[in-house]
């Protein structure tokens, strides 16, 4: 003979919880089927240690799937909840108007709809609380990792500055010729590491375009690399100078303008520089790399080094000073694309800070 346990239920607007009274439950069977529940157990209830199951028709549809239907027991209880089909507020349990009587509602657990409901917003305000801490933790990290870049190029490119003034303020002219042994290696470390600036741009860690920030590093990296890094024949010759010096001028201002934009922070001065300075040394700067690359050619012609060597039929090789050639043209081109860029950017700050002043 099987008998029928005291079930205390509850709801909330995702979900039903019933509470079957029966101690020490054994050979548990919860399940679903055409929007009834089915339970079944070996257990000690209020009739003693029998075989006990009821049934109920809920009165809207739930979710019948093993997963949606979860059951747990206790010594003392076995506790099931079922997820509704559709978020809402249910009048009764059961389909049949007339409370079965086994049913009563479960108090240590009950809600009506209007606790639910600020239940809900509680979650809610908890859950925002969480993903605002979560965001606020990415963001110090962001900016922690951006003031350290900005730190670290702005030690490396001061570090070149001013060893280069103290040598030409020591030597005069004479530093012209060792800037490359006495400088490079500080410069590979600080051009090397600019390649994060192109993933910052792409991954969206500051807000800036990719191709500027690509035409600088490939514009810089193929002067310092290639042409000094691979010519020992340049490494002596005074462009040297003039191409480190441009470089490290403009961005001991423009990095310590970055770090203090990492806390929303500005110096009018220091925003002047870094948005106005680049208009006479960019073009310089240019200048002097053009002047390496072209001073260059005839030293790539007569080793033939980087050269590719064509089919006998078209000739001997294909000098690398042709590629030089091509680059100088790509160099206007990428000065002109960067100026365009950097003139948009300072109109778009000086425009901003104006706004703010007035
Ligand atoms: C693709 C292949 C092309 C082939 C062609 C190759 C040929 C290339 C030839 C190039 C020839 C030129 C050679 C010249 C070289 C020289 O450098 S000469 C020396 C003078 N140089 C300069 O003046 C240029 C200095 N460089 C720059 O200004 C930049 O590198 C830039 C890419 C040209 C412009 O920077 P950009 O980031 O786009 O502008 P900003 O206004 O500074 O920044 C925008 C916003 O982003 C924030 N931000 C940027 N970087 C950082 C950072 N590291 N940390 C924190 N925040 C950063 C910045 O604060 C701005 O934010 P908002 O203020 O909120 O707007």
């Amino acid at each position: 003979m099987t008998l029928t346990p005291l079930v205390y239920w509850a709801q909330r607007h995702e979900e039903i919880f019933l509470r079957v009274e029966l101690t020490d439950a054994q050979n548990i069977d919860v399940h679903v089927h055409e929007n009834i529940l089915h339970f079944q157990a070996q257990g000690h209830g209020a009739k003693g240690q029998h075989l006990y199951d009821f049934t109920l028709e809920f009165l809207l549809p739930v979710k019948a799937q093993a997963s949606e239907v979860a059951y747990r027991s206790t010594q003392r209880q076995v506790n099931i909840s079922v997820k509704k089909e559709q978020w809402g507020w249910w009048e009764r349990l059961t389909k049949q108007e007339r409370k079965p009587l086994f049913l009563a509602p479960d108090f240590d657990c009950w809600l009506d709809e209007s606790d639910a409901e600020m239940e809900i917003k509680e979650e809610r305000k908890i859950r925002r609380k969480a993903s605002r801490h979560d965001e606020e933790g990415s963001i110090s990290l962001k900016t922690g990792f951006l003031f350290t870049y900005n730190l670290v190029q702005f030690l490396g490119f001061s570090w070149i500055f001013v060893n280069m003034t103290i040598r030409l303020l020591k030597f005069g002219q004479d530093s012209f010729y060792d800037t490359f042994h006495t400088i490079s290696s500080v410069m590979f470390f600080c051009q090397i590491l600019a390649v994060v600036e192109v993933l910052n741009a792409a991954f969206g860690l500051v807000r800036t375009s990719v191709t500027p920030n690509l035409i600088q590093l490939f514009g810089r990296n193929f002067v310092l690399f290639v042409i000094f890094g691979c010519l020992e024949e340049m490494q002596n010759k005074p462009v040297v100078f003039f191409v480190f010096y441009l470089w490290s001028a403009i961005e001991i201002f423009r990095y310590p303008f970055y770090m203090l934009g990492c806390f929303n922070t500005e110096w009018k001065i220091l925003t002047w520089l870094r948005y106005s300075l680049w208009m006479p040394l960019y073009p310089l700067g240019a200048l002097a790399e053009a002047v390496a690359v072209a001073q260059s050619i005839p030293i790539f012609d007569k080793t033939n080094l980087f050269s590719i060597p064509l089919p006998r039929a078209l000739g001997t090789s294909l000098s690398f000073s042709n590629v030089l050639r091509v680059h100088l043209v790509l160099m206007f081109l990428g000065l002109f694309l960067n100026f365009r860029h950097l003139y948009k950017q300072r109109q778009r700050r000086f425009r901003a800070t104006k706004r703010k002043a007035h």
